[in-house]
């Protein structure tokens, strides 16, 4: 079982800490994504010095390519892609619904055509669990249903009830098959329905898993509705297990998710933004290749101390960017990555300074 400490909780927000085969977590913490066994533009080295704990690697991506077959021969993803901490894998039921071509949903599983060469295939729960384990990731995700945004009540209840039967299945094949090498997490939909939230939280708790994950968020809903979800959900997870919010957010959500009492992340946006000059700094974020950074010899962020802040100018970084150099990527990477893992390390030094309302406060004050 998942040893998951609250070290102290200060109204909702929370800090605390779990141990994985691949070493401690200590929360709130953010994933960078890593979905093709690398975090794009980063080596593991600069990961680590970014302070990146925990990366996620996506199971839909790399069962397609390179396989099984190749990443089983180096026992997993850590001895193939260099990373010795932890790795969490996604399950692959929302990558189907945003990547693959010709997918048919059915009770067995996600019936597809590859993205990659057309080939067809049948992701079931059981198949998801297993190329997770082969993947020999430390935490790993029950196959689920992500429903798109807008949906009707019916269509979310449908989605649920298939979401509550594909966790019992996974759950079962993990115990026979692992019983404790990895900790499997289970997946609250409900779309934006109050009531559908309380029931898919209550069914997969009825399950009972180390870890819970709210997934079905941030798939276009309006940010109230987004919160809206959160907040009631949140309250209803077990204070002794750690709560992941999946594909969450934006610098001022994390702040919101944690106050909220989240404590695991993971978004696309440092990376993705990194890759299209749009840098995050302490009073937002700004576009590098906007004409008044042209002669600016300051740093992305004064109150930053990562790699690109420390060495390198805004008029080093506009000129790269707009030559498409390649060290563009990797600079602006640094500096995003930094700047999330180093949010969520600020939030929790604060809750246990007993200071996160003061530092929620700051944190407004300098984007007005
Ligand atoms: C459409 C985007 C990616 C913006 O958001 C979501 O889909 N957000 C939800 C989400 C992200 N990752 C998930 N993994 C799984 N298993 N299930 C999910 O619901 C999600
Ligand atoms: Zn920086």
């Amino acid at each position: 079982m998942i040893d998951f400490k609250l070290i102290v909780q200060s109204e909702n927000a929370r800090a605390g800490e779990f141990h994985t085969a691949h070493g401690k977590i200590t929360t709130p913490v953010f994933m960078p994504v890593g979905t093709q066994a690398t975090v794009k533009a980063l080596t593991p080295e600069e990961l680590k010095e970014v302070g990146a704990q925990i990366i996620l690697g996506n199971t839909y991506h790399l069962y397609l390519r390179p396989g099984t077959e190749i990443v089983g021969r180096f026992e997993g993803l850590h001895r193939f892609m260099h990373w010795e901490r932890p790795i969490l894998t996604d399950s692959g039921g929302f990558q189907v619904f945003s990547l693959a071509k010709l997918r048919k949903l059915t009770e067995k599983g996600y019936q597809f055509q590859s993205h990659i060469d057309g080939s067809r295939h049948l992701f079931t729960p059981e198949k998801s669990i297993e190329v997770q384990i082969c993947l020999n990731s430390d935490i790993i995700m029950c196959l689920d249903q992500c429903l798109e945004y807008p949906a009707t009540h019916e269509q979310a209840v449908e989605a649920l009830e298939l979401t509550t039967r594909w966790a019992q299945r996974c759950k079962e094949y993990w115990e026979a098959e692992t019983g404790g090498l990895n900790h499997l997490f289970g997946i609250v939909q409900g779309g934006m329905f109050t009531d559908l939230r309380q029931r898919s939280a209550e069914e997969i708790m009825g399950i009972d898993f180390p870890g819970y994950a709210i997934g079905g968020l941030s798939v276009g809903e309006p940010k109230e509705l987004m919160m809206e979800m959160a907040a009631h959900t949140l309250p209803l997870l077990p204070a002794d297990r750690p709560r992941y919010i999946m594909g969450v957010g934006t610098p001022e959500d994390l702040v919101e998710l944690v106050d909220l009492g989240a404590d695991m992340f993971d978004c696309v946006m440092p990376t993705r933004n990194a890759r299209n000059g749009q840098l995050f700094t302490e009073r937002g974020t700004i576009n590098i290749c906007n004409a008044r950074f042209r002669e600016d010899e300051g740093p992305v962020d004064t109150s930053c101390s990562c790699y690109t802040c420390r060495h390198y100018s805004r008029a080093y970084l506009r000129h790269l960017y707009t030559a498409r150099e390649i060290l563009a990527y990797r600079l602006n990477t640094i500096h995003n990555v930094h700047y999330y893992v180093n949010l969520v390390k600020e939030m929790r030094e604060a809750i246990l300074a007993g200071r996160f309302d003061r530092f929620k406060k700051a944190f407004y004050s300098k984007r007005q």
